[in-house]
């Protein structure tokens, strides 16, 4: 057998959840995370040789999770409860090199119940959640957060045409489409030491760009979803010059008209309002944008 090597690794705990209630007298908060851990560093030996003895079980790291959530009072700012993690691992163990810490924050919208907002309830008002991802070396700190799983439609304002045709196209050229998509956005932080991050208003950016992203879709008139996702990219990176760059992920979830013609039917151009919705397959647009200084 040829020579191998241990070209990388890297290992932790992973879905670890975890739920933290904030009580000021009878008005509650709910903080629900879903939590990754990897670590970085001198761990070879345990792949290589069978010795356990530099690993941190990842047991172990699942109790840090908790324990850090008790003593944080930064757990609803994930950005800065990754980074209070992160810290922890490369502070306590001189052989961890990084560690990087993936955190998806759950939605809990607080109820209004006879016209108030509840002191102790809340619904899920949307599958979208708010995601970040830290990576904590003796280097540095980087950070990258998202907005996941974010479902919208618009019925008219879009359009797709003038787009290559060959003996393989068959799509009608559409002057007025339904436009549905599920946005994937991941935004990259410009970090220039460890004390700005807590300056970092990170909850409200996240706020802005999911407000952002819905404010150009629905009021851009689209030619394509790729013009859409450039527009939506260069509004966030115009507002916000904390991100030197997002990216979008984009699918075109299909709502073509049925055939309806076989039944004496107008279901075209104006006449259009019966559509199949299609989950599969969808088109996939991405694209990352980032600020022309960052260029390489
Ligand atoms: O906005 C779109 N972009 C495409 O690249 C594409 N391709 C396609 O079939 N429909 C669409 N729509």
């Amino acid at each position: 057998m040829s020579e191998v090597y241990l070209k990388e690794q890297e290992y932790g705990k992973d879905r670890v959840r975890l739920a933290k209630v904030v009580k000021t007298g009878k008005w509650h908060e709910i903080i629900e995370l879903t939590v990754r851990v990897l670590l970085d560093g001198e761990f070879e030996d345990s792949y290589t040789k069978a010795d356990n003895s530099m690993i941190v079980a990842t047991d172990s790291m699942k109790n840090t999770i908790y324990i850090l959530a008790k003593q944080s009072s930064c757990v609803e700012n994930i950005e800065v409860f990754a980074t209070e993690i992160g810290k922890h691992f490369i502070t306590t163990y001189s052989h961890v090199h990084k560690a990087t810490i993936s955190i998806i924050k759950h939605k809990w919208t607080r109820m209004l119940i006879d016209g108030k907002l509840h002191d102790h309830s809340f619904h899920r008002d949307g599958e979208d959640v708010h995601d970040t991802k830290v990576v904590f070396s003796r280097k540095g700190v980087t950070i990258e957060s998202g907005l996941k799983n974010l479902l919208v439609l618009k019925t008219t304002g879009s359009a797709f045409y003038g787009f290559l045709r060959d003996k393989y196209t068959t799509l009608p050229e559409a002057y007025d489409r339904i436009l549905s998509t599920n946005v994937d956005a991941t935004w990259t932080f410009n970090i220039q030491n460890m004390a700005s991050v807590e300056k970092i208003p990170f909850n409200d950016i996240f706020e802005s760009i999911k407000q952002i992203t819905l404010h150009t879709f629905a009021t851009h008139n689209s030619a394509s979803v790729q013009a859409t996702l450039y527009l939506m990219a260069k509004n966030v990176l115009k507002k916000h010059s904390q991100i030197d760059s997002i990216r979008y992920e984009l699918p075109n979830k299909h709502y073509f008209n049925y055939d309806l013609e076989r039944f004496g039917l107008k279901n075209t151009g104006k006449d259009a309002d019966i559509f199949v919705p299609f989950s599969d397959p969808a088109g996939l647009i991405t694209a990352t944008v980032a600020r022309v200084k960052s260029r390489l």
